[in-house]
């Protein structure tokens, strides 16, 4: 078995660890991704993948282009292709990589845009504190940027539209399985709750041209919908509804998905949300489909682990396992409909009860 393998590997993330040094160091391999994020992030920052993007080029060339200072940008291209994301030439010229391809700004399927957020202050200063969460219980992000995430957010339109931005790449393979083995096409009317500028909501209609789709969210970010929807053949087919959805969310659709949103939220918080969403449903049989990581049980490998410390550090949020969901969507109102296999973005449905 691949010691990397991301969703089989029984000891974790073995494969950071370097082999090179004793046993009892060799987590200090952890230790060389931050220098490899921190110096890509320099890197896709200026705009390095861009100007790669039409062929190799020299660091004299990648300098004039992003206006960097050479010799600082030689050393960063120099560690970023010995961590093997970009390739470096015998005749001095750096090159994009397959896995460096969807960096370059606007690359079809690419994660710049992600990438950026993930490793944005954001996202990164909570981490120098996890220790003040562990103490406290109170998300870390909060003593670092003195309010809640999305209250910083809200105040930040710059940092909002970086968020936004992301969650127009927040795709990854598990989310395509989900979109070609469920039967999204059974409903008439779908709400997307926190459904961000509505990317995910304009494929299920483009999927399904059957349905008509509802789009909720916060008031900033469903501003940003018209960037989604505007010229997609879909507009007759959407509505788009700026709702505060702990407050309540529009009734009439006979479907619910959250996808990413309930993660963000601890139990009290979910719970509201969800109640908000079994009000809507009111008497008829809407279902209720949460799309998050459905962890693996104890000792297992399972990404989402990883993923739930960000939860909590950031957001004082939580990644669940099975029972946990049923617990919460109980709580709300909800019973399972189907079984969905841990280990990975799953998508739960419920019907009301
Ligand atoms: C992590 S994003 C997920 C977006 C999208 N569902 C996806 O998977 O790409 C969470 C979303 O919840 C929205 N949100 C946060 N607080 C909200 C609130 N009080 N009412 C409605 N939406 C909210 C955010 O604006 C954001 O779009």
């Amino acid at each position: 078995m691949d010691a990397q393998d991301s969703t089989s590997n029984p000891r974790g993330m073995a494969g950071w660890f370097d082999p090179g040094l004793p046993p009892r160091q060799q987590v200090l391999g952890f230790i060389y991704a931050k220098w490899a994020v921190g110096a890509l992030r320099a890197a896709v920052e200026v705009k390095v993948p861009d100007a790669l993007a039409d062929g190799p080029r020299t660091v004299a060339e990648i300098a004039g282009t992003t206006g960097t200072d050479a010799d600082a940008l030689y050393r960063v291209l120099r560690a970023i292709a010995a961590a093997g994301v970009l390739e470096e030439r015998a005749d001095g010229r750096f090159a994009l990589l397959p896995v460096s391809e969807g960096l370059v700004s606007d690359a079809e399927g690419g994660i710049r845009d992600m990438f950026l957020f993930a490793s944005d202050p954001m996202l990164w200063r909570p981490y120098e504190n996890v220790a003040h969460t562990l103490r406290t219980g109170e998300a870390a992000f909060v003593p670092a940027f003195g309010e809640p995430f999305y209250e910083y957010t809200k105040a930040h339109p710059d940092k909002a539209a970086v968020l936004d931005r992301a969650m127009l790449q927040n795709r990854y393979p598990g989310m395509d399985r989900i979109f070609d083995e469920f039967d999204f096409g059974r409903f008439r009317r779908i709400a997307d709750v926190g459904g961000g500028r509505g990317h995910f909501l304009a494929e299920l209609l483009r999927r399904h041209p059957g349905t008509t789709g509802v789009l909720v969210d916060q008031a900033h970010t469903v501003a940003e919908a018209k960037e989604v929807f505007d010229g997609s053949g879909l507009e007759d087919r959407v509505s788009v509804v700026p709702s505060d959805f702990f407050v309540g969310v529009p009734s009439g659709c006979d479907a619910y998905f959250v996808k990413n949103t309930l993660h963000n939220w601890d139990n009290d918080k979910a719970l509201l949300i969800l109640r908000s969403i079994r009000t809507a449903v009111g008497d008829t049989d809407a279902r209720l489909l949460i799309v998050e990581n459905l962890l693996r049980g104890p000792g297992e490998w399972d990404i989402g682990k990883l993923i739930d410390v960000e939860s909590l550090a950031v957001l004082g949020g939580r990644e669940r396992d099975r029972a946990e969901w049923n617990r919460l969507a109980g709580a709300a109102g909800f019973a399972p409909a189907n079984e969905p296999v841990p280990g990975d973005v799953a998508l739960l449905e419920y019907r009301p009860v």
